[in-house]
């Protein structure tokens, strides 16, 4: 039986938690998880999954996986506590923002590393990740962190600087999305449907334009271009984005968010 250790219990690693559980991918008993201090947290998520939350210190010296999903504030102060309580065998998987492989084994030792940013719909298997790795990951451990990220969504390998633009697009992407539909539906309202109505339409027609994205041989413009009749309601729509800067606040929303991103590595 595997022994998989979580450093941080927060929404990430419940997610992760709960899409693995899901996918059958590891046992609940297979799973330990810590926390600063939140003991209630972890009460929580022993009794919602199983998993193992109060255990024996020497599991950190078994575990066959240790999973870093601190907050990038805390994580150097949390990798220097682990450091002496694990051996050199433990594999680490890091979901860490900005935390580079180098600071990592510059604090654990020189260990494989897989450096992965997922994000919140791992929870129900369809995960945007990107991961990198270093030269210590055998191919045999390589193909094993593509199959945990494969288990809970879509996973593409990237060069580790990359995860800075992978941060910005699909680690935060969920927040933008969620964002947007906290506007359909405040906008929904005032022009005349219920919350429910504008959920049920809003979810359908983001999920369809997904879905045409993956199937669609059309390039997004075109696909656009498809829906927006010459002076029709969508012309209009679309002229009203431009004229409040939809292009720009994208551009800002990314670039900033991959700016935070590199300066997290900086500590
Ligand atoms: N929330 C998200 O959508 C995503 C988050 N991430 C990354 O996952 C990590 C966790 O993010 P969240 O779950 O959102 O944060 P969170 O704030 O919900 O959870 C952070 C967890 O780390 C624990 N922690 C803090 N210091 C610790 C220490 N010294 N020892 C052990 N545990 C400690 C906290 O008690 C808490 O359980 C971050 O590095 C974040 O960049 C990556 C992808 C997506
Ligand atoms: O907001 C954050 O920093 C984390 C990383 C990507 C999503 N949440």
């Amino acid at each position: 039986m595997k022994k998989i250790l979580f450093i941080g219990a927060g929404s990430m690693a419940e997610a992760l938690i709960q899409g693995w559980i899901k996918q059958k991918v590891f046992s609940p008993q297979e799973i330990y998880v810590t926390n600063r201090s939140d003991k209630e947290r972890l009460h929580f998520l022993q009794e919602t999954y199983g998993i193992h939350c109060m255990f024996d210190q020497a599991i950190f010296r078994q575990a066959d996986l240790i999973i870093l999903a601190m907050k990038p504030k805390d994580a150097i102060a949390a990798m220097r506590e682990l450091k002496p309580k694990i051996t050199a065998q433990s594999a680490i998987l890091s979901i860490l923002a900005g935390i580079g492989i180098g600071t990592i084994t510059e604090l654990l030792g020189s260990r494989p590393v897989a450096r992965v940013m997922p994000n919140t719909s791992a929870t129900i298997g369809m995960s945007a990740s990107g991961i990198a790795f270093n030269n210590e990951v055998s191919t045999a451990q390589r193909i094993l962190f593509l199959q945990l990220l494969e288990a809970v969504g879509s996973v593409i390998e990237v060069e580790e600087d990359q995860l800075h633009a992978v941060t910005a697009l699909s680690g935060s992407g969920p927040a933008y999305i969620y964002y947007l539909m906290e506007a359909f539906e405040r906008v929904g309202t005032e022009v005349g449907l219920s919350k429910d109505t504008v959920r049920l339409l809003m979810t359908q027609t983001l999920a369809g334009t997904a879905e045409m994205l993956k199937q669609s041989v059309d390039e997004p413009d075109v696909l656009r271009k498809k829906v927006t009749s010459p002076g029709g309601t969508t012309e209009a729509g679309i002229q009203a984005l431009e004229q409040y800067q939809f292009n720009e606040a994208i551009e800002a929303c990314i670039k900033e968010a991959e700016a935070r991103s590199r300066s997290l590595a900086n500590g």
